[in-house]
């Protein structure tokens, strides 16, 4: 049977959830799901944006047929050529034979890589618009937000934006689809982020660019390929996104994250929080890097203004998955953070030498000189340097 959602006039939600996907992009887990989403437009034409992965592809296609009610398909928009969204384009060619494929000069650069092979072709650039009857559609390119074809669409009859992978979230949306009808900053927001840091969250000057056009356009509704439509509130998204791609903190606190074995760093790691929070700083998080997965690390290192990276030595170098978590903040462009260093070893520890020449290649990194250094346990003789780590912390939060 079809499940879907009436948007707005003449838009329908034909999308779908997996809830069985342990893993998006075979990397990030997504323990709560994720939703495809794809919207169909019933105007003097019918208009389908986007499609959905394949693992949905049977309902999606119940849905659109349910929509149509009989009419054929006009006109499919494919704003993301990415698999998640564009791997049933093949199947709706199939049903709608007639149906012209309206994308960039890349979008079909990359269907025809796909093995997609449409006939009847529209290329659309910057600015261009086409009409469906009451509904006409600018389409704005988005380059690498998050792939180099990438464009977003803008009914400019009604203000309603079709973002693609841009304002996505994981979390599958289980019969809601909007931000009103959830409650967004309580049980979305670590995914939106989580989704946006490790998925977009390198390319922030592109997501800056298309951020700015956006600011020109009077959007009423946001419809993006993942997660909740945002229809109201939209300043609340639009803020973290200026946040997340300008690599400024979300919040004034502290993000510790330690490499321990023998429970040892582990130890200096939750001495650290208590005397932050002893002494005030109550916005601290601490993780293991050992059971937490590095997309969760990353996305709260975008949050957090501050980092302590807590490591042992191994093998002379740093702990190996504390070493992934650092190639994975540089690989995604993680910049403008205050970083704090603690450092282990039992005969010759070099973890934190190490671990600020990784932060070196970062942009805008800036380094605590209060560092701590102990061999094996910490005892009476490192008081004073985490002393003044401490409070080396909390002295540049006030300079922030
Ligand atoms: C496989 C292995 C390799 C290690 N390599 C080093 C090393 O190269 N240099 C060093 O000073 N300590 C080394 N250590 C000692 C660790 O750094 C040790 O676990 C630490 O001092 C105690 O902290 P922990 O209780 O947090 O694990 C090594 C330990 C293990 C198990």
């Amino acid at each position: 049977m079809e499940c879907v959602r009436k948007v707005c006039d003449d838009l329908y939600w034909v999308g779908g959830n997996d809830h069985r996907l342990a893993l998006f992009e075979n990397i990030h887990p997504i323990p709560r799901g994720v939703s495809y989403n794809s919207y169909l437009l019933l105007d003097e034409k019918t208009v389908l944006f986007d499609t959905v992965d394949w693992s949905i592809g049977r309902q999606f296609l119940e849905n659109v047929a349910a929509v149509l009610k009989g009419r054929d398909l006009d006109y499919l928009i494919i704003n993301h050529m990415e698999p998640d969204h564009a791997a049933s384009i093949e199947e709706i060619l199939l049903r709608y034979p007639n149906v012209t494929v309206i994308s960039t000069e890349k979008g079909f650069l990359l269907m025809r890589q796909f093995g997609f092979d449409v006939e009847k072709m529209e290329e659309v650039k910057e600015g261009d618009t086409r009409c469906f009857g009451t509904h006409t559609i600018t389409f704005v390119e988005a380059p690498m937000v998050h792939w180099p074809e990438a464009m977003v669409s803008f009914d400019i009859t009604n203000g309603v934006l079709f973002s693609a992978d841009a304002f996505g979230s994981f979390g599958a949306l289980d019969g809601k689809l909007f931000n009103d009808e959830v409650n967004f900053d309580r049980d979305w927001i670590d995914d939106a982020r989580r989704y946006y840091t490790n998925i977009v969250g390198k390319y922030g000057a592109h997501v800056q660019a298309l951020l700015k056009k956006a600011a020109t356009i009077d959007i009423k509704m946001i419809c993006p390929l993942h997660g909740p439509v945002w229809r109201n509130d939209l300043g609340y998204i639009l803020d973290k996104y200026q946040h997340w791609s300008t690599y400024e903190p979300e919040e004034k606190g502290v993000l510790i994250a330690y490499a321990s074995m023998y429970g040892n760093t582990e130890n200096a790691a939750h001495v650290l929080a208590t005397k932050l929070v002893e002494k005030g700083m109550h916005n601290v998080a601490l993780y293991d890097v050992s059971n937490t997965h590095v997309s969760q690390l990353i996305s709260e290192t975008f949050k957090y203004s501050h980092l302590v990276l807590a490591s042992v030595t191994y093998n002379l170098g740093i702990y190996p998955v504390m070493h992934n978590f650092l190639m994975d903040m540089k690989a995604l462009n993680v910049q403008k953070r205050v970083v704090g260093i603690i450092e282990n070893g039992s005969w010759a520890p070099k973890s934190g030498s190490l671990m600020k020449e990784c932060l070196d290649e970062m942009k805008q990194m800036s380094i605590l000189n209060e560092e701590l250094s102990f061999v094996s346990s910490m005892n009476d003789a490192n008081r004073n340097e985490m002393d003044a780590l401490v409070d080396g912390i909390l002295d540049s939060m006030k300079d922030a």
